[in-house]
């Protein structure tokens, strides 16, 4: 089991420009991706908190960015068996929503939408590959957890009961009682529930005059692959937490605050679970809480990865920190294994009793948990007193139902309240001094980062190889576990059994189960080797991703030099990898590096040949998908490649005809010319937004054709709506160059009177 925490900050919605922006990504280090969230402490505004995390990501971060880092590289382990659960956390208002659910437009579709995407397309690319023999069926349960109590939201709000839904232990898990599950064939079947069932949601919320940010929302996507008599089943849940700001307020009603106990212990077991994951502990008090208690989380081995939304304005200062504390905690660990961590810490502090008894947040307790790097030396040296460092000071922020005696300290500023006019903090920065002289930046100041795209945090070797694995110890527990019960069991049997009579029967049935727990001995064992061999497979396979994942971004962004550099790194993961290979040569001579040692020079045409003899289909992107942040593209990073491309073309020509092809050079230089003559074929197919004709492109299925239509249609009827080339085409959701490569060669081998489109 393996968590990763990222950050994600939203934009400055239209009603807070011009408003103070407190909130920032930073990094360990100059050209590394950002991975640190910096805010103010409250107390004293010239001192800054840092917070850790596996990666941050900023404003300007695009829905599919985010899906393509953090878990487009996991659909695979998915297909593989691991479970996958995401969670976004934060304040009300800091984006869950739109991270997990999104808008309508493709561009603006969030996590859920496109996981489903990828899944049922890995799904028919597996039918396919497998001619049939393997079949995969999605189905979808979706539930909200109000008040501690489970409601079915595939179902409609007349049918709920006060209770909600019960729970029961099966074979050892829990189970909902009566929950629904929906079979879901396609893209458009999930649509249809999905939005029905959110209407359920705030149909049901609006019945109790609460909000349906109140709930958890958890989707539930069970993928089974079937095989013969082997069935695989994994699941993928998606979560849109309850807000996790305090409601304990002063005007609160009784329901508000029962609705706010749930929701603070919900959020409490969650976030100690998520630490004890981290951590490695073998006890996981998923028990706790009935969302973790359903998911069972920590309990297989999968991937988490939990999202905490922030609001990047001062008006949530408060409720940002209180997040902060509770997410970044889990990371405070794995930060530690890479190189150039945040350094200091600042020694904890006890909290100031402050503020009038009739103030009834609890005291947020930033200081123990902020990687502070504005201490300077002697609060590191404090810190390292301080600091157990085997044992991570605990600062649990999420408010208990009770406050305890000793907890009455309030925060130096008022209260956070996001649903009630704010006050101003009292300490106003350096930047904000009546002066106007500022010992610092404002923050809005700051120069915006260098790039649009955010390349996600490095994950050092030593954490990379968490990802996909259990742990030596946990194996270990798993197999000792086993063998205690079996041996148990078989005890139990045999004294439960008539007394043997005799000597020799005696010490036959002794041999007897001797031989069993040898035998089951020797079966764990071997089990314990093949999880071993599978999950280092997975881990490496995982990290190179990763790493190409990296790469692109750095390319993306200019940085050439970091973008080789991740490719070498990504090398050992895919050893005669023709497209790597052929990146990492590319690139050296670019950076005029050409004559330094090229390994596995010829190795391109090689493996790219052995690939194709395999029957590898690595350009199948089948249809019906939101994006083009898959998998298979996070290989493909060649779009801005033109030479690379025309290679490519002319390789696929004249490898697939028999005929000499006449899509010879002129050709494939012509492949970015909008005027040349299957370009402008190709551009006129399109900008016709005729769904049949699309289909009738090389590569494109109905769904691809009809997301095309709908989404040129968004872009209006104009003129502004054309695709003028077809580097523009590649940039459209859903496109990407592989697409438009295929569409393009096949208008050309039309033409050649060959197999056409
Ligand atoms: N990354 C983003 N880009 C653009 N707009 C965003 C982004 N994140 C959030 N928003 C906008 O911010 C507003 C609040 O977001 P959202 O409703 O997703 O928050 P939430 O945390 O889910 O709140 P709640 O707990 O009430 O459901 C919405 O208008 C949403 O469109």
């Amino acid at each position: 089991m393996s968590v990763r925490v990222v950050a994600r900050i939203r934009p400055l919605l239209e009603k807070e420009l011009g408003k103070d922006v407190i909130v920032r990504p930073d990094r360990v280090e100059e050209g590394k991706p950002f991975t640190v969230v910096k805010i103010p402490n409250p107390k004293n505004e010239t001192e800054e908190f840092s917070f850790a995390f596996n990666s941050v990501y900023d404003q300007t971060t695009t829905q599919e960015e985010l899906f393509t880092a953090e878990v487009a590289p996991h659909i695979k382990a998915l297909f593989q068996g691991l479970d996958l659960t995401i969670f976004a956390y934060g304040v009300t208002g800091t984006g869950k929503t739109h991270t997990m659910r999104g808008g309508l437009r493709l561009a603006d579709r969030g996590v859920i939408p496109r996981l489903l995407s990828n899944v049922f397309r890995r799904g028919k690319k597996l039918m396919k590959d497998t001619n049939g023999r393997t079949t995969v069926d999605v189905a979808l349960s979706y539930y909200e957890i109000y008040n501690d109590k489970v409601y079915d939201l595939l179902e409609p709000p007349e049918k709920r009961t006060a209770a909600g839904l019960p729970l029961r232990e099966k074979d050892g898990k829990t189970i909902v009682v009566g929950l629904s599950e929906r079979s879901c064939g396609d893209l458009k079947d999930f649509e249809r529930l999905y939005i029905e069932a959110n209407n359920n949601r705030v149909t049901a919320a609006t019945k109790l005059n609460a909000h349906s940010s109140r709930s958890h929302a958890i989707l539930r996507v069970k993928v089974t692959q079937t095989t013969g008599d082997v069935v695989k089943e994994s699941t993928a849940s998606a979560i849109d937490l309850a807000g996790s700001e305090d409601n304990r307020r002063t005007d609160n009603g009784k329901e508000r605050l029962v609705e706010s106990a749930a929701i603070n212990k919900s959020l409490f077991v969650l976030s100690q679970c998520i630490d004890a994951i981290s951590r490695g502990d073998k006890r996981i008090p998923y028990r706790e809480s009935k969302m973790t208690r359903i998911l069972s989380l920590g309990q297989n081995n999968g991937i988490t990865i939990m999202i905490l939304n922030l609001a990047p304005v001062r008006s949530y200062h408060l409720d940002t920190l209180s997040s902060l504390n509770v997410s970044s905690r889990a990371k405070r660990i794995e930060v530690r294994e890479i190189e150039n961590e945040v350094v200091f810490k600042q020694p904890p502090r006890p909290n100031a009793a402050l503020g009038g008894a009739n103030i009834q947040r609890q005291p947020l307790r930033p200081l123990h948990n902020a990687h502070n790097v504005h201490t300077g030396a002697l609060a590191a040296k404090a810190a390292e007193k301080a600091e157990k460092p085997d044992k991570p000071a605990k600062a649990f922020s999420v408010y208990p139902d009770k406050m305890p005696a000793a907890s009455t300290a309030r925060p130096a500023v008022t209260t956070a309240n996001t649903s009630q006019p704010r006050q101003p903090a009292l300490t106003k920065r350096a930047s904000e001094a009546a002066d106007g002289v500022s010992s610092r930046p404002s923050k809005l100041a700051r120069p915006a980062p260098p790039s649009l795209l955010r390349p996600p945090q490095p994950v050092a070797a030593s954490s990379g190889q968490q990802q996909l694995s259990i742990t030596a110890e946990q194996i270990e527990a798993m197999v000792e576990k086993k063998v205690a019960e079996i041996l148990a069991s078989r005890l139990a049997e045999a004294t439960s059994a008539p007394q043997p009579q005799t000597a020799p029967e005696t010490s036959a049935a002794a041999q007897h189960q001797h031989d069993i727990s040898e035998e089951v001995k020797r079966r764990l064992e071997a089990l314990e080797r093949r999880i071993e061999s599978e999950a280092r497979h997975d881990d490496s396979r995982s990290e190179g991703l990763r790493l190409l994942l990296q790469a692109r971004q750095a390319k993306e962004s200019g940085d050439d030099e970091s973008a080789l550099r991740f490719y070498e790194r990504a090398l050992p993961y895919f050893p005669g990898q023709a497209r790597l290979l052929g990146k990492i040569e590319r690139l050296r001579v670019k950076l005029g590096k050409a004559d330094t040692a090229q390994p596995e020079k010829a190795a391109p045409r090689k493996a790219r040949r052995q690939r194709k003899s395999r029957g590898d289909n690595e350009d199948d992107d089948g249809d019906g998908d939101y994006q083009e942040g898959t998998e298979a593209d996070v290989e493909d990073d060649a779009a801005d490649e033109k030479p690379a491309r025309a290679r490519a073309s002319r390789k696929k020509t004249t490898t697939t005809s028999s005929h000499k092809t006449s899509a010879g050079e002129g050709e494939e230089s012509a492949f970015d010319d909008p005027a040349s003559p299957h370009a402008k074929r190709l551009l006129d197919i399109v900008n016709s937004r005729d769904p049949a004709l699309i289909r009738s492109l090389h590569g494109f299925g109905a769904k691809k054709a009809q997301d095309l239509v709908d989404y040129l249609n968004l872009r209006g009827h104009d003129g502004s709506g054309r695709v003028e080339s077809l580097a523009q085409l590649r940039l459209l959701p859903g496109m990407g160059g592989r697409t438009v490569e295929r569409a393009y060669e096949g208008l050309v081998a039309a033409s050649n009177g060959r197999s056409g489109p």
